[in-house]
């Protein structure tokens, strides 16, 4: 594992996948300008729009969405997280699936997101992703990078279940990508502190890349795209702006960290 730079892209994504495709590109634009070699997307990164019109443009928005990343990696010969598009399971469903692509374009992973988001907020806003999103049943996988070190997959909800960071650190995740659409509401008190916590309990980096502001109607994004250390230390946030959270993915910090703390070691139930 090298040290680089890694990039946590914010886009304010809408009910347009073309647009949404242009946006993406000119932030990773940025990213590889500014000298990252690893640059993931958020969750819903090139469609944001109505349940019903998500399904009914989910076969396009799924073909086009992995043939995007698999073109931007190889045009910028980068490695690409796609933080999650639909992908149809059958005319009512889609996964919510998330794409790990190398600078080659191969495919080196993929994860299809297993809690969704079924919640009433205070705010008066109801999620429902169920209604349209068939939840996945493996446990995501962690792709070993001989540069990059051990990568480690989610997407968004997830990082409300502390177990499913333990099993990626269980299988040596040294990164792990959290692409999050995460909403206003609950974002400003629980955004940072989740992926604090899952960064410290699993003494790992954390990526996350975020969409942020208005969509479309009432649906609003906490925006806060970061990168965090294996210490938890904020090395970078994106604001409440479409931009880029940039940072060193360092292996001898990571290192320094599991020595001075060595809490993964110290594991006695799993
Ligand atoms: O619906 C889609 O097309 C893709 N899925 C999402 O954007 C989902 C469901 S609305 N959003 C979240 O999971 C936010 C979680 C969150 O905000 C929290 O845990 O507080």
């Amino acid at each position: 594992m090298k040290s680089y730079l890694a990039a946590a892209v914010q886009m304010t994504s809408v009910p347009d996948l073309e647009k949404n495709l242009v946006q993406a590109e000119e932030l990773i634009e940025l990213a590889v300008r500014q000298g990252a070699e690893l640059v993931t997307l958020p969750e819903n990164f090139s469609y944001l729009g109505r349940e019903e019109d998500k399904i009914a443009q989910a076969a396009a928005i799924a073909s086009k969405s992995e043939k995007f990343l698999r073109t931007v990696a190889q045009r910028f010969q980068v490695t690409i997280l796609g933080g999650g598009f639909p992908v149809p399971v059958d005319e009512r469903k889609v996964y919510n699936t998330a794409l790990l692509i190398g600078p080659s374009g191969e495919e080196l992973a993929c994860y299809q997101k297993v809690h969704l988001f079924d919640v009433n907020l205070p705010d008066g806003n109801t999620y429902h992703e169920s209604s349209t999103v068939q939840a996945g049943t493996q446990l995501p996988v962690v792709y070993p990078s001989t540069e990059l070190g051990h990568l480690g997959l989610s997407i968004c909800y997830d990082v409300r279940f502390p177990e499913l960071y333990r099993h990626l650190a269980y299988k040596g995740a040294d990164v792990m990508f959290i692409p999050a659409a995460f909403t206003a509401y609950t974002g400003k008190d629980h955004w940072q502190i989740l992926l604090q916590a899952r960064a410290i309990e699993n003494t790992c980096y954390i990526l996350a890349p975020a969409q942020t502001g208005k969509h479309y109607a009432l649906r609003q994004s906490h925006g806060h795209a970061m990168v965090i250390d294996p210490w938890g230390v904020i090395l970078a946030d994106a604001g409440d702006r479409p931009g880029v959270a940039i940072a060193e993915i360092n292996p001898v910090r990571l290192e320094q960290v599991r020595r001075q703390m060595p809490s993964l070691q110290h594991r006695v139930f799993v």
